[in-house]
């Protein structure tokens, strides 16, 4: 618990005051354990202007959630009544944990109590007129702002570097800085040219973000003054976690707390605080706060992407190139290489899979089926009593189709040549993998849903990113006779033709990316040597559960059937309405 320990000892009394009028009242006991449905809460009564809003909102978010909220007339207490004893008992440990567990914070946060006196408190409380209109207050609504060295600019979070303000940061506030640096010496600390000062009535907050990671150094100070408040902290997995920053202490954001976690302060004019094993509530008074920050030059390089304005500016940087280079790479990484391997390629696709056999087999007699990618062709003699068109982007794998007697025809699969209903099922079986965007990915589905008659359906397969679903290794996984690894170096390689990294693949191991090239090995014919070979390089997109379904629900006219996982491929039968 932050509380400093005056604070606390009156808390303290101020608990065992309230539990002794409700057991006066009620003739309850106080046990500190949960025996019944119903948990006491002190301090949070009508009498002291709780706000039942404010009591759910909060307790809500540590647990299970009442069933009920009694706020007897007059009083200064209340109780949650949960349906059961059990999830009472969740809830007392969930949102009255142990000292320990409360104490928990994110990591790299540092909150120095009493940082300063109540002298400096004064005297850094007034050196701010918020009467005073200029340029250095911040327009906002809800609360009121102003500014020092720079602007915090609250849209963006961030500052114009170009723009300084002639208010610099105040003098006085060098003692902070020289203190500062005498308790936290491992500290990375610079001398700040940026302060806002925010002032909260009870009852204002801000919303929850992150100073922008390029913007500022690590770490980002914040001291609060004339009233202790809670900040609420949020990382990229949800967790949540309320630090409760006590009047004239320091928060010092660093390391994952500044750059893995969004702070904000919810608006409300009280805080739960739990001590001990109690809860109780908190009135918030006017809060003054002074945020500290040092300007940053270039791009941010933390651990934390999720939050990351350079990491999320350089990947939208990464999926533009990709949109432009698509076409390209595909041709060079996908159609040329098929072209090239042809041969090879067929040697190694016989059987054909189980589930889409079943698939075929289950068709009426004188189905129309298409076959988009149809390769060698390995799918389209299982039955005679249907009739079977195959079509392909690699001429080499269409002539193979030709020898064995097929109807096929040479296309891109992102415009099929086959009119709109004209087939009554469909399959697409490790094709749609290779298409480097999801644009182009949904477009190739959207022609399959076209050419389907109503009623007909589509079966898909693509490669899953997950090798290993079910903890069963996938057939492709289990063919790791060499025990390969996955190789650092060969990640980094540049796919030729194409201006963007994509990292290279080691065969038969867990992806490792969704975006990548998988290399195939071909014996080198023309210098008929055992072990001269050639590499070349097939781009995939290897999809994510969930990622392949989406997209065909997202089509309109389209229903999916069915969605699984088939031997290291997701697959989705869909119906055409
Ligand atoms: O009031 C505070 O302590 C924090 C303010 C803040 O997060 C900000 O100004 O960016
Ligand atoms: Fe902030």
């Amino acid at each position: 618990m932050t509380l400093s320990k005056n604070a606390e000892k009156k808390l303290a009394k101020k608990i065992k005051r309230c539990q002794l009028m409700i057991a006066a009242e009620t003739g309850l006991e106080f046990t500190g354990e949960i025996a019944t449905e119903n948990v006491v809460i002190c301090n949070a009564g009508l009498s002291t202007g709780l706000q039942q809003e404010v009591l759910l909102e909060q307790v809500l978010s540590y647990g299970v959630s009442p069933e009920d909220v009694v706020l007897p007339a007059g009083k200064s207490y209340c109780y949650l009544r949960f349906r059961t004893v059990q999830d009472a008992r969740e809830e007392f440990k969930e949102g009255l944990r142990d000292e320990t567990d409360v104490e928990r914070v994110p990591p790299g946060l540092i909150l120095v109590e009493d940082f300063v006196d109540e002298g400096m408190e004064r005297a850094l409380l007034g050196l701010v007129d918020w009467e005073e209109e200029d340029e250095s207050n911040g327009s906002l609504k809800h609360r009121k702002v102003k500014h020092f060295g720079y602007e915090f600019l609250y849209g963006s979070n961030n500052v114009d570097k170009n723009n300084p303000l002639d208010r610099k940061i105040p003098e006085m506030c060098n003692e902070l800085w020289i203190k500062l640096k005498q308790l936290h010496p491992e500290l990375s600390w610079h001398v700040p040219e940026q302060l806002t000062v925010n002032r909260y009535e009870p009852g204002q907050g801000i919303p929850p973000h992150v100073d922008t990671h390029s913007a500022f150094e690590d770490p980002i100070i914040s001291l609060s003054l004339g009233s202790s408040v809670a900040m609420d902290f949020r990382d990229a997995k949800g967790t949540h976690l309320s630090v409760d920053l006590p009047q004239r202490s320091l928060l010092i954001m660093s390391g994952e707390s500044r750059y893995g976690w969004t702070h904000g302060i919810t608006p409300r004019k009280m805080d739960t605080v739990r001590l001990n094993n109690s809860l109780t509530v908190r009135k918030r008074e006017l809060r003054v706060s002074f945020t500290f920050r040092k300007l940053h030059d270039g791009p941010c390089r933390c651990q934390f992407p999720t939050l990351c304005d350079t990491f999320q500016s350089e990947s939208q940087d990464r999926a533009d190139r990709l949109k432009e280079k698509a076409a390209e790479l595909e041709l060079e990484n996908v159609h040329k290489v098929y072209d090239e391997i042809a041969k090879h390629f067929s040697e190694t696709r016989h059987s054909p899979w189980p589930r889409v056999e079943s698939f075929i087999k289950s068709l009426p007699a004188g189905s129309v089926l298409l076959d988009v990618g149809c390769g060698n062709g390995k799918y389209l003699g299982l039955r005679p009593d249907i009739i079977p068109i195959g079509c392909d982007r690699s001429a080499e794998l269409l002539k193979l189709c030709l020898e064995r007697g097929h109807k096929v025809a040479q296309c891109d699969c992102l415009a099929l040549p086959f009119p709109t209903a004209s087939a009554d099922a469909c399959i697409s079986i490790a094709v749609v993998h290779h298409l480097a965007t999801e644009e182009r990915r949904r477009q190739a589905l959207s022609e399959m849903a076209r050419v389907l008659r109503p009623e007909g359906r589509a079966l898909i397969y693509v490669w899953a990113k997950n090798q290993e679903a079910n903890a069963k290794k996938s057939s492709y996984l289990r063919q790791n006779k060499h025990n390969n690894r996955p190789e650092k170096e060969d990640r980094v390689q540049v796919a030729e033709h194409y201006d963007g990294l994509l990292p290279v693949h080691t065969n038969r191991t867990q992806f490792q990316h969704q975006d990548l090239l998988v290399p195939w090995k071909l014996r080198d014919v023309e210098r008929n040597e055992q072990e001269a070979k050639v590499t070349f390089l097939r781009y995939y997109h290897v999809f994510e559960e969930g990622e392949l379904a989406k997209i065909c629900e997202s089509i309109e006219g389209v229903t999916v059937v069915e969605s699984y996982y088939d031997q290291g491929n997701w697959c989705v039968e869909f119906r055409k309405e």
